[in-house]
């Protein structure tokens, strides 16, 4: 992408082939550091992390996930045209709070990533009597994991990326942050904050409550006998992998739309008490129905973007359990030069056949791979 028009300040300065840009990023974690992988070494770009811990500041560069860092909030917001704010959601309003005190780059845009949006959005005006202009973020794809080990710049892409400006928010800033975040390869959105947050609520901040109550529930059976979670299997594996979020950044998240969430936490509970008559009445119709209605809805959901069900381009392969198989299937892809992103055994039993996820970055190497694997007699399903 040519970056000509990103930077929005450079058009008096001396043309050059690309226009210098700087991006600050505050908080090289999971998110940030993603970030910083799309646009790093993008031309004319540099990416300068800040992070209140000076060990932090020597990982991202030597990591080299950014050009410049620093334990200054001063140094990295100077001259920034582009300012992403990573940190947990109780620690922005104090972020924005310190850079409305700095002399920032006139017209200069702060962005956030934050997974909720009514309070920052609100909060932000202070910046924006800075000569600044500030406009919400939230992209909807990440992992339990944390920190920058995890980052990658792969993370967004085909994901949707909520922007949420106002109706004052200028649009050549929202237009110049969109073809920014092009680099990141997500699906742009625009929203309100508040839709964002009853959105965002229900389909992402109830669903960590319910995995993370789902695991506390079983680890109190599991005190009393062991076997709970030696046969915990794929069902409760993959309704549970989020409950290993990081903790600090869900209790931020969760405690900042509670009272979205209370309203959620009290249909939900309908929902429950809802199988709960099901079962007291012995309405088996009824609990066919719960599914078949949950079936309908779920297939209908549009599968191949992240954020919403699967993160990759997935299919199922059947492999007898016998040794070296998982190995011969990944030779024949990679001699096919089909680029392979995860690989994982959901269930090996012997004498059993196991299914093998494989997860690729890219519809064409799963077309290719269904391809190649039907033509070798292994039965392939999504
Ligand atoms: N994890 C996800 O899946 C996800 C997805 C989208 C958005 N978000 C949002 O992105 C933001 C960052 O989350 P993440 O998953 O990258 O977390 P992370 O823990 O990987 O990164 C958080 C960053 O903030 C810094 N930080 C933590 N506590 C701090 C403090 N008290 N003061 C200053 N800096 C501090 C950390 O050093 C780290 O660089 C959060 O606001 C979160 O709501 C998370
Ligand atoms: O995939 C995951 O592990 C996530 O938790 C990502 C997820 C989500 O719930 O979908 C979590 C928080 C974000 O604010 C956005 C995305």
């Amino acid at each position: 992408m040519n970056n000509e028009d990103i930077s929005g300040f450079s058009r008096s300065t001396p043309q050059t082939d690309a226009h210098p840009i700087r991006i600050a990023i505050f908080g090289v974690g999971l998110i940030g550091g993603s970030l910083a992988l799309c646009f790093k070494d993008k031309p004319g770009v540099t990416v300068v992390g800040h992070s209140v811990n000076p060990a932090s500041v020597v990982k991202y560069k030597a990591r080299g996930v950014v050009d410049e860092a620093t334990v200054s909030i001063e140094e990295a917001a100077r001259e920034a045209d582009f300012l992403f704010l990573c940190v947990p959601v109780g620690r922005l309003e104090d972020y924005i709070d310190q850079l409305s005190r700095l002399p920032l780059k006139p017209g200069c845009i702060v962005t956030d990533v934050g997974s909720t949006k009514v309070s920052v959005v609100r909060h932000a005006s202070v910046l924006e009597r800075r000569g600044a202009v500030f406009i919400g973020g939230h992209p909807m794809a990440g992992s339990e994991r944390s920190g920058v080990e995890a980052a990658s710049s792969h993370l967004f892409e085909n994901a949707y990326y909520v922007l949420t400006p106002g109706e004052t928010t200028p649009a050549e800033a929202v237009e110049r942050l969109e073809r920014l975040l092009r680099w990141t390869k997500a699906h742009i959105v625009k929203t309100d904050p508040v839709l964002h947050d009853d959105i965002v609520g229900a389909i992402s901040h109830l669903p960590h409550m319910i995995a993370v109550g789902l695991v506390n529930q079983i680890a109190g059976y599991n005190e009393t006998n062991e076997l709970y979670a030696s046969l915990a299997a794929g069902g409760f594996r993959d309704i549970t992998r989020i409950a290993s979020g990081e903790p600090l950044i869900w209790r931020d998240i969760l405690l900042n739309n509670r009272e979205v969430l209370l309203k959620l936490l009290t249909e939900w509970q309908a929902e429950m008490d809802h199988f709960r008559k099901l079962l007291l009445s012995g309405d088996g119709e009824g609990v066919a129905d719960a599914f078949r209605r949950a079936g309908g809805f779920r297939s209908q959901l549009p599968e191949w973007r992240k954020g919403m069900i699967s993160s990759l381009f997935e299919c199922y392969v059947d492999v007898p359990d016998h040794p070296g198989i998982i190995g011969k299937i990944a030779t024949e892809l990679g001699q096919a030069r089909i680029n392979l992103s995860n690989l994982h055994i959901i269930e090996s039993r012997e004498d059993v056949p196991g299914v093998l996820q494989l997860s690729f970055r890219q519809e064409d190497d799963l077309e290719k791979a269904v391809a190649l694997l039907t033509s070798l007699q292994y039965s392939v399903h999504f």
